[in-house]
C-alpha cells in the first residue's frame, strides 16, 4: 500500500466522525491550534466547532438563486441503501433495528442477496468481461505487494488501503456514511419520475436504488448551478472590482444587516502585524473573525464598518484561512480567488474530510456485480459508485482491509479515486488502437485504458521518474494487462522517441491542489516559484503529446489532459496555451455528464471560449478529489494562410516529427527563465556545473488574449 495513503484516507467515515478530523492542524502551521487544543473542547476541533457554531447552509432556499451558502459543508447524502450480509456483525443487527423496514433488510438469505446484487449491478452496464479467473498469473509475490510509492508529484491514483471498520456499537450507519459522489446526467433521465414518487410512495428494496439515484441527480444539478453560478458571480464582480464577491451571501441567514458583528473589530495592518508577532490570536478569534468577514463580504455595503475596505477584509480574511487550515499565505490566496468567498470556504472546509474510498472493477478479470458478491461475502459494505461509471464501487465500510483481500491481489480492482475515472472515460480508448500514456505511474488510468482496450491494441504507459514505473509495473501485471508496453523517458522527448498515437493521455505533473484531502503537505510546501515551473513543465508536456498523436487515425486523434489540481495556471492557462500554439487542435466536449465548465476569464485574463468545454471538478460540488479534464481533437495541419501570428505556426507546416519536436523548444522570452532554469537543473543531475544564469529580460506582465 502507498505510505502516504494509508494515511491519508483511511476507512469511510461518517461525516459526523470526519468532521473530528477536522482542524486537525497540518503539521507546520496549526502547531498553535494544537497548543489550544488542550485547553477546551472548541480548541480540540476547531474546525468542528467552526460548522457547528457557524450558520449552516440551507439547500432549499439556496436553490437556483446560488445566494445563501453557508460556511460550513453539509452533509449532501443522499438517502443511503444498506446491503446486509451474511456476515452479521453487532453492529449490523443494531443497524437493523434503527433503520429497519428500509427495503434491503428484506435480503435476508444468500439467494435474496444474489438477486439484489445482480440487480443493483445490472450486468447490462457493465464492460464486457474478457478474462478468465484460471488466467490469473500471480506468480510473483513481490507484484502482490502493492505499489511503491515515490511521491514527487501529486498524483490522484495512490492506492488506499481501507483498514478494517471499527464501527461497532455506533447506532445508524445511514449516519456513518459519506456523502454520495455526485454524479451523474445520465440519472436525470430517470429522476423526474421518481422524483414525484418521492413525496408519497414507501421506500422499497426494489425502488431505493432508483431513488437514491434520483436523489443524487437533484443534488448535483443543485450543486453545480450552485457552482456555476458563483463562478460568473466571481467573474463578473471581477470587472468592478478586484476583490469583488456574491455581494448578497447572507452567511447566517437572519436577514441583512442584521449578525453578531457586535463588538468585532477588524484589525488594522499594523495590528495584524502585532497580532502575528504575538504568536497570532486563539482558534475562536480567528473563527469569529473569518465568519464576521465572510458576512461583511456577503453584503459589505450595508455591514462593512465605516472607513474599512472590502480589499482590507479580504486580506484578513486570506490571512485567517491560512492560519486556521494550515495553509502557506500563497496557496490560501490562489484556491481563495478561485471562488466566491462563501463557497472558498466550503472549498477548504471539503479539503479537510476525506473523500469516499472508491475502487474500479477490473473487467480484465471479473464483473462488476462478481466483485460486489465477493466483497459483501468478506464483509464489505459497498454499492455503485453512480450511472456516470459501470465499474466503480464506492465502499462505504469493511472489516477487512480493502487493499489486501484475495480478489485485490488477483486483481480483480484497483483502489482508485473516482475523479480518476474520469479522464479515461473522457479519452475514451478503442480496442485495437495505439495508445499513449505519458506520465502513467503508478497505472491507475493505464489499466483502465487497457480493460477498455479489451486487452488489445497497445498502451504505452511511460513516466519519467524510473523508480515510480516499478508500482506501475506491478500494477499492470496484478491486473493482468497484457497490451502494455511500460517505458521511462521524459515526456518532453516524445514524439521523438515515438509518434504515430492514435489517442494520448496526459495526466500531468501537478501541485496536487486538488488532493488536499490526502496530502495535506500540499498546503504548505509548494511555493509561487514550484506553481510557475510547474505550469511551464506543463506547456512542454502538452505540446509534446498533441504533436504525437497523429491526424490520421481512423478511430482517433484525441488528447485528455487532465490534473488532480485546481489552479487556472495549470489547467485553463495550459489549455489555452496548447491552442494558440497548435492551430491544428481544438477542444471537444469530454463527454463527461458533470463538472464545472473551466473559466474562460479569470483575474484579467481572457481564455479562448471554448476552454468552457473543459471540466473542473470540486470536492465540495461532487464530493470527489479536485480535478480537470480537456479533450483535445487534433487535426490535419493547414497550411498558414498568410503570415503566421506566431513562429509556432509557421512551424506546424508539413513539419516531420523531429521538426516538430523543434517545435516544441520554448524561445518566447516568457519561457526563457524556466528553460534555463531546467536545463540548469537536468545539468546538475548529470554532476555537471551549469552556466551562471543570465540576467532576466525586462517586460511588461504578459496577459493572455483570446484566440478564435
Ligand atoms: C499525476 S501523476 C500520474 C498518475 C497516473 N496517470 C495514474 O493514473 O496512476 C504524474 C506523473 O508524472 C510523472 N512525471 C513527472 N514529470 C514527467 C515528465 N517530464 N515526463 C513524464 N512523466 C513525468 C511523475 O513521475 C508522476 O508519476
Amino acid at each position: 500500500m502507498g505510505r502516504r495513503a494509508k494515511n491519508k484516507q483511511g476507512d469511510p467515515r461518517p461525516i459526523a466522525d470526519a468532521k473530528e478530523n477536522y482542524g486537525k492542524p497540518s503539521q507546520k502551521k496549526l502547531g498553535k491550534r494544537k497548543a489550544d487544543a488542550d485547553s477546551d473542547e472548541v480548541t480540540k476541533r476547531p474546525a468542528k466547532k467552526a460548522r457547528e457554531s457557524l450558520p449552516k447552509e440551507d439547500k432549499k432556499s439556496s436553490k437556483g438563486k446560488g445566494k445563501k451558502v453557508a460556511f460550513a459543508v453539509e452533509d449532501t447524502s443522499a438517502p443511503s441503501k444498506k446491503i446486509k450480509t451474511k456476515r452479521k456483525e453487532p453492529v449490523e443487527e443494531e443497524e437493523e433495528e434503527d433503520d429497519g423496514g428500509e427495503g434491503w433488510e428484506n435480503v435476508e438469505d444468500e439467494e435474496s442477496l444474489k438477486a439484489h446484487t445482480k440487480s443493483l449491478f445490472n450486468d447490462s452496464d457493465d464492460e464486457g468481461f474478457v478474462g478468465d479467473l484460471d488466467d490469473l498469473e500471480v506468480e510473483d509475490d513481490d507484484l502482490l505487494q502493492g505499489p511503491v510509492q515515490e511521491l514527487e508529484f501529486s498524483s490522484d491514483d495512490e492506492e488506499l488501503e481501507l483498514a478494517p471498520s471499527r464501527t461497532k456499537g455506533k447506532k445508524s450507519k445511514q449516519h456513518e456514511r459519506p456523502s454520495k459522489i455526485i454524479p451523474t446526467g445520465s440519472d436525470d433521465s430517470s429522476d423526474s419520475d421518481e422524483d414525484d414518487e418521492d413525496e408519497d410512495g414507501p421506500i422499497t428494496g426494489a425502488n431505493m436504488e432508483a431513488r437514491s439515484r434520483a436523489l443524487d441527480a437533484k443534488a448535483a444539478r443543485e450543486a453545480e448551478l450552485d457552482a456555476l453560478e458563483m463562478q460568473q458571480a466571481a467573474v463578473v464582480g471581477e470587472d468592478d472590482d478586484e476583490f469583488a464577491d456574491v455581494d448578497d451571501v447572507d452567511m447566517d441567514g437572519e436577514g441583512e444587516g442584521e449578525g453578531d458583528a457586535e463588538g468585532f473589530h477588524l484589525p488594522t495592518a499594523e495590528e495584524r502585524d502585532e497580532e502575528k508577532k504575538n504568536g497570532g490570536p486563539d482558534v475562536h478569534t480567528v473563527q469569529r473573525r473569518m465568519r464576521e468577514c465572510v458576512r461583511v463580504l456577503g453584503n459589505f455595503k450595508k455591514l462593512a464598518a465605516p472607513g474599512r475596505s472590502r480589499p482590507e477584509y479580504v486580506q484578513q480574511l486570506i490571512s485567517d484561512i491560512a492560519s486556521y487550515y494550515g495553509y502557506n499565505d500563497f496557496l490560501a490566496e490562489t484556491l481563495f480567488q478561485l471562488f466566491p468567498v462563501a463557497e472558498a470556504i466550503e472549498f477548504f472546509e471539503a479539503n479537510e474530510v476525506p473523500r469516499p474510498v472508491t475502487i474500479r472493477t477490473n473487467t480484465l478479470r471479473t464483473r462488476r456485480r462478481d466483485l460486489a458478491q465477493a466483497l459483501i461475502n468478506r464483509g464489505v459494505n459497498l454499492e455503485p459508485i453512480g450511472k456516470w461509471t459501470n465499474v466503480g464501487l464506492q465502499v462505504f465500510e469493511s472489516s477487512v482491509p480493502i487493499g489486501a483481500t484475495p480478489e485485490y491481489l488477483a486483481g480483480h480492482y484497483m483502489l482508485q479515486a473516482a475523479s480518476s475515472f474520469l479522464p479515461v472515460i473522457a479519452l475514451g480508448p478503442q480496442p485495437g488502437e495505439r495508445v499513449l500514456d505519458m506520465a502513467s505511474a503508478p497505472g491507475g488510468k493505464t489499466t483502465h485504458m487497457a480493460a477498455l482496450m479489451q486487452n488489445t491494441g497497445v498502451v504505452f504507459a511511460n513516466d519519467a521518474t524510473k523508480a515510480r514505473t516499478k508500482s506501475l509495473t506491478a500494477n499492470v501485471h496484478r491486473l493482468g494487462c497484457k497490451n502494455v508496453v511500460v517505458c521511462s523517458y521524459d515526456g518532453r522527448e516524445f514524439p521523438k522517441v515515438m509518434g504515430g498515437f492514435d489517442r494520448v493521455l496526459l495526466d500531468a505533473p501537478c501541485s496536487g491542489t486538488g488532493v488536499i484531502s490526502k496530502d495535506a503537505s500540499v498546503k504548505t510546501n509548494k511555493s509561487e516559484r514550484d506553481f510557475t515551473l510547474l505550469s511551464h513543465l506543463q506547456k512542454q508536456l502538452i505540446l509534446c503529446a498533441i504533436d504525437s498523436i497523429t491526424p490520421d487515425s481512423k478511430t482517433g486523434g484525441y488528447l485528455v489532459y487532465s490534473t488532480c489540481s485546481v489552479t487556472v495556471d495549470e489547467n485553463e492557462a495550459v489549455v489555452d496555451y496548447a491552442l494558440r500554439k497548435r492551430p491544428n487542435v481544438k477542444l471537444v466536449d469530454t463527454g463527461l455528464e458533470f463538472g464545472v465548465p473551466g473559466f474562460t476569464k479569470y483575474r484579467g485574463k481572457v481564455f479562448n471560449e471554448k476552454v468552457s468545454l473543459t471540466r473542473r471538478f470540486y470536492p465540495h460540488v461532487h464530493n470527489m478529489d479536485g480535478f480537470y479534464v480537456a479533450k483535445f481533437k487534433v487535426e490535419k495541419r493547414q497550411k498558414a494562410k498568410g503570415k503566421a501570428d506566431d513562429e509556432d505556426t509557421a512551424a506546424v507546416q508539413g513539419e516531420t516529427a523531429e521538426e516538430a519536436q523543434e517545435d516544441v523548444e520554448f524561445d518566447s522570452d516568457e519561457d526563457r527563465p524556466y528553460l534555463e532554469e531546467a536545463k540548469r537543473k537536468r545539468m546538475k543531475a548529470k554532476g555537471l556545473r551549469p552556466p551562471p544564469r543570465s540576467k532576466p529580460v525586462e517586460r511588461a506582465p504578459a496577459t493572455v488574449s483570446a484566440t478564435a
